[in-house]
């Protein structure tokens, strides 16, 4: 394993039982993702890509192989501790946002820090730095039913780094958006890229975007195929 991976795959398959019937989805993945590296995940509807984001971000478990969050083997963890491992070096951005409509941008982005304790002076200052970094600074009491879509978006992506993960996890992070405020996401995803050294696994169906992300990764017929 290449010592500076945050996230491992080590010949990962995933199969699903349906009856007496197997079904193969994830055939024999590897990969190793460093740290500060951006990847995309391209693959026709049905392919894998949710199957294999479920499992990098430990809320599934592989049929065979393993997957190493800052090299600790998560099948080695118990529910508790893959949580706290979660918590700890994982950010999340779905298409959906999955926002809290009743808390403002400020407390959404804060709510990782809620949920393992208090939220320190720090935190907000913190908090209040990622949400300027986004272009939110004068947007921060505005609860999300106040806000645009895209605004929506990339309060979802400063809650994803709250807790300076090595690694987001992103499954269509544009998909929700029109075509002006998706490359205004993806011009942004790649600069807190480079401010912040997270990494960022990203899974798009927009082909244009992965061909600027400095490795791709295909999905097909449950083989992972590294196309740059
Ligand atoms: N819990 C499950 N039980 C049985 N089959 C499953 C289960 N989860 C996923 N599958 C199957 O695995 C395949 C891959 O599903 P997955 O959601 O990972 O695809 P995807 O590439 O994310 O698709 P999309 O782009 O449409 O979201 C599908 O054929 C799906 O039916």
């Amino acid at each position: 394993m290449n010592p500076n991976s945050v996230l491992s795959c080590q010949s990962v398959s995933r199969s699903f039982k349906l009856g007496h019937e197997s079904i193969d989805v994830l055939k024999n993945i590897s990969f190793d993702i460093s740290a500060g590296e951006m990847a995309s995940i391209v693959g026709t509807s049905g392919s894998g890509k949710t199957t294999l984001l479920n499992l990098l971000a430990g809320l599934d478990e592989p049929s065979q192989g393993e997957v190493l969050m800052a090299g600790e083997n998560l099948a080695n963890l118990s529910d508790k501790a893959k949580a706290k491992a979660r918590n700890k070096h994982m950010g999340f951005v779905f298409q959906f946002h999955h926002l809290l409509p009743e808390f403002s941008a400020l407390d959404n982005v804060l709510m990782p820090c809620r949920i393992v304790g208090k939220v320190s002076a720090e935190s907000r200052q913190y908090a209040e730095h990622l949400l300027s970094s986004v272009g939110l600074g004068d947007r921060m009491r505005h609860r999300p039913g106040e806000l645009s879509g895209g605004e929506r978006q990339r309060v979802a992506i400063a809650r994803a780094l709250i807790n300076k993960p090595a690694v987001v996890l992103m499954d269509e992070p544009t998909g929700n958006l029109d075509e002006v405020s998706s490359e205004q996401a993806q011009k942004l995803i790649e600069s807190l890229n480079e401010q912040f050294n997270a990494s960022f696994v990203i899974v798009t169906h927009n082909q244009d975007w992965a061909n600027h992300i400095p490795i791709q990764f295909k999905l097909s017929k449950g083989h992972l195929e590294k196309v740059t």
